[in-house]
């Protein structure tokens, strides 16, 4: 765990990662209430913010501009907040600053999936992200894998397959404890 941070471990914000529809906001949520925290769901925060969806702020305002947002929050909830559990969206970790600031500041989770699995998500996010849009399975697939390099780079992974919600956040919950005891017992 990053030497560098003097935020202590138990005060972390946890931040999950890991590419759309494998469980961040569905799990993060129940992460949160069982530790107690409160739960910020970046996606959530920007169409909150700006009183548009996300694929309204694609259409109306470009990628670039959503990615612009995306990343400045991010850095603000890295470094001005504690004890948050923080859902990211499926592209943000993608930007450099995104990833130094999670790991600088936080404890980074990726969501795992096969993309077997992942398939069969596939029906339930396709209208609303716009990412998906116009492209083949093919292409979606290419994406996946792709993107593994970036989430790659992480603090804990969970591989999700198979293991409903409330299974994937035990799990999390219990590295998480196990993490704040090995490295900062409780007196
Ligand atoms: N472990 C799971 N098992 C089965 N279905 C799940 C699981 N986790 C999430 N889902 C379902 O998959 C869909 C996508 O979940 P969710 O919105 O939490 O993904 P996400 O990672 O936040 O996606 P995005 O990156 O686009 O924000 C939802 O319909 C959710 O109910
Ligand atoms: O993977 C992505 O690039 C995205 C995922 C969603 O969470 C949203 O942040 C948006 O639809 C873009
Ligand atoms: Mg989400």
């Amino acid at each position: 765990m990053g030497t560098y941070c003097n935020i202590p471990l138990r005060e972390r914000n946890i931040v999950l990662i890991g590419f759309m529809g494998v469980g961040k906001t569905t799990i993060g949520q129940l992460v949160a209430k069982k530790l107690y925290r409160d739960f910020i769901d970046v996606d959530q925060e920007i169409e909150k913010r700006h009183q548009m969806s996300i694929p309204a702020i694609f259409e109306q305002m470009g990628e670039d501009y959503f990615r612009k947002v995306e990343r400045e929050l991010i850095v603000d909830l890295c470094t001005n907040t504690r004890l948050k559990i923080l859902s990211l969206g499926g592209g943000a970790y993608l930007q450099e600053e995104v990833r130094n600031a999670c790991l600088s500041h936080c404890i980074v989770f990726f969501l795992d999936l096969s993309w077997e699995c992942w398939k069969e998500r596939l029906p339930l996010i396709v209208d609303n992200r716009p990412v998906l849009k116009n492209k083949t399975l093919e292409e979606i697939e290419q994406l996946f894998f792709q993107r593994r390099n970036a989430y790659s780079i992480h603090n804990s992974r969970v591989l999700t397959n198979n293991l409903d919600p409330e299974t994937v956040a035990n799990e999390i919950v219990e590295s998480i404890k196990w993490t704040w005891e090995v490295y900062e017992p409780n007196e």
